[in-house]
């Protein structure tokens, strides 16, 4: 049986573990410099200042019904058979500037969101009034304001009044630093009147393609060819996982060529990944291209990986910016799995997430099957399965394998929503047992 390598280089076979390598990978990773955005911009980013409340919020005292800004003492004991008469002053309707004064034996009518007129303490809904109509509850206040109202019920001071600072005070502390901004967070700094804010940016992510066989999605295949499927499992992974990330149309297995596209790309780069050229054929090309560079160029560093799929591995940091690049296997399944496993973590390390928050979530589960299932000594393998949770009262969730082991199996990937864990130790995996899951998005 063969250890798990140490976390600092590789074990007795000249494997890396997977820890040891995403180790590697994240101590090199750092948060990007923030910027400052626009609101909408700057939609799931990563806050870099606390952001302290500039004016209470509300900014004033207003009305959370649509009724009848009154005082307290001049509705005191009113019912509806002895309702309190009170001359109406007008409307006072949101976004209203100027107020009149409610002195006692006076209301005026107000919108939900108006401000609380000088005077007034309370808010009586329309629905305990006659509305100004004289006859019996009011059901709205679309007719115009009669010239009094009767009042049915009593109103303690603050009645249906959103006082100021009542949602957020002055001064305090609204977001802090490392919030991820969500939708309430946005409407948050909108309503505090912030138009922009300092934020780490979206990582800009290149992805691209290289093989000598691949052609588009949309052209027709000629002898040998096949169609560039990880350019767009990659670019769409890399976005899920919050980055701005462009496909870079495939590049033929030519180190020139490869690396003029590289050059080109780390221009509008924060990150790049390449997928292909890795392995030890005559023509690896992205391993061709980028061993023993030039170090002013920058330094990549490719492995065999104690893992099925995704063994070997390039991984480095390019350019004048020093950008990472991950240069992934070619088999679009070894590509994917390598992405979720190490690309993703340095993609949120560069949007500033903390390290609590760079992996997929996982959890545990009973995988089930008809038999048991092989996999490589020493190697931690990744099947692709679908989870189903816990049932009513169940510990555990279940997972079932989809498709075979073998990493060229991309529709078999496409019905999968979890990566079975099957550590380097075990070589049989029964069902019945218990495995951690990788939980994909
Ligand atoms: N003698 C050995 N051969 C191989 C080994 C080994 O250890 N010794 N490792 C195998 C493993 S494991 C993997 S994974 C692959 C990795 O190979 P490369 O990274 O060099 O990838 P390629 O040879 O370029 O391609 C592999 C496979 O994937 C297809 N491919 C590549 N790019 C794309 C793409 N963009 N879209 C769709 N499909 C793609 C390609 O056509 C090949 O079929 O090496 C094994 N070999
Ligand atoms: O590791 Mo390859 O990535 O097994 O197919």
């Amino acid at each position: 049986m063969t250890e798990p390598s140490p976390p600092n280089g590789p074990g007795p076979d000249g494997l890396w573990s997977v820890d040891a390598h995403l180790a590697d990978v994240l101590a090199v990773v750092r948060p990007l410099e923030p910027i400052e955005l626009p609101l909408l911009d700057a939609q799931g980013c990563v806050l870099t200042e606390d952001v302290t409340v500039p004016g209470a919020l509300p900014p004033f005292d207003n009305s959370s019904m649509d009724g009848y800004a009154v005082r307290a003492a001049d509705v005191h004991g009113a019912s509806a058979a002895y309702p309190a008469v009170l001359t109406v002053l007008g409307d006072v309707a949101a976004g209203s500037g100027s107020l009149p004064t409610v002195r006692p034996g006076t209301a005026a009518r107000v919108m939900t969101g108006a401000p609380l007129p000088p005077g007034a303490e309370a808010v009586v809904p329309v629905e305990w009034t006659d509305g100004g109509a004289g006859g019996g509850p009011a059901v709205d206040m679309t007719g115009p304001a009669g010239p009094e109202v009767r009042v049915h019920r009593p109103a303690a001071p603050g009645q249906f009044v959103r006082a100021r600072g009542s949602d957020a005070a002055l001064g305090a502390v609204a977001l802090t630093a490392g919030a991820v901004l969500g939708p309430p967070q946005l409407g948050l700094l909108a309503a505090l009147g912030r138009a922009t804010v300092p934020v780490r940016p979206r990582p800009r992510v290149a992805v691209l393609s290289t093989g000598s066989e691949l052609v588009a999605p949309g052209v027709p295949l000629g002898p040998g060819q096949i169609h560039d499927s990880n350019g767009f499992l990659l670019a769409a992974a890399a976005r899920q996982a919050g980055a701005v990330a462009h496909r870079v149309a495939a590049v033929a297995d030519d180190p020139g060529t490869l690396r003029a596209t590289l050059e080109d790309q780390l221009a509008g780069a924060d990150l790049v990944v390449t997928s292909g050229g890795v392995s030890v054929g005559a023509y690896d090309v992205v391993k061709a291209a980028l061993t023993d560079l030039d170090p002013e160029v920058g330094s990549v560093a490719f492995r065999r990986l104690a893992m099925q799929p995704g063994k070997p591995q390039g991984f480095g940091l390019l350019g004048r910016a020093r950008a990472p690049l991950f240069a992934l296997p070619g088999n679009p399944v070894s590509a994917y799995v390598s992405f979720e496993l190490f690309v993703r973590p340095a993609l949120r390390a560069l949007a500033g997430r903390p390290a609590t928050e760079l992996h997929r979530p996982r959890t545990v589960a009973r995988l089930v099957g008809d038999a048991p299932l092989r996999s490589p000594e020493g190697r931690r393998q990744f099947l692709r399965g679908r989870y189903t949770p816990p049932a009513d009262g169940a510990a555990l969730g279940t997972v079932r394998p989809v498709g075979a082991a073998d990493s060229h199996l991309v529709a078999a990937l496409a019905r999968a929503d979890a990566l079975i864990e099957i550590p380097e130790a075990v070589t049989e995996a029964s069902p019945g047992g218990e495995f951690a899951v990788v939980l994909l998005g």
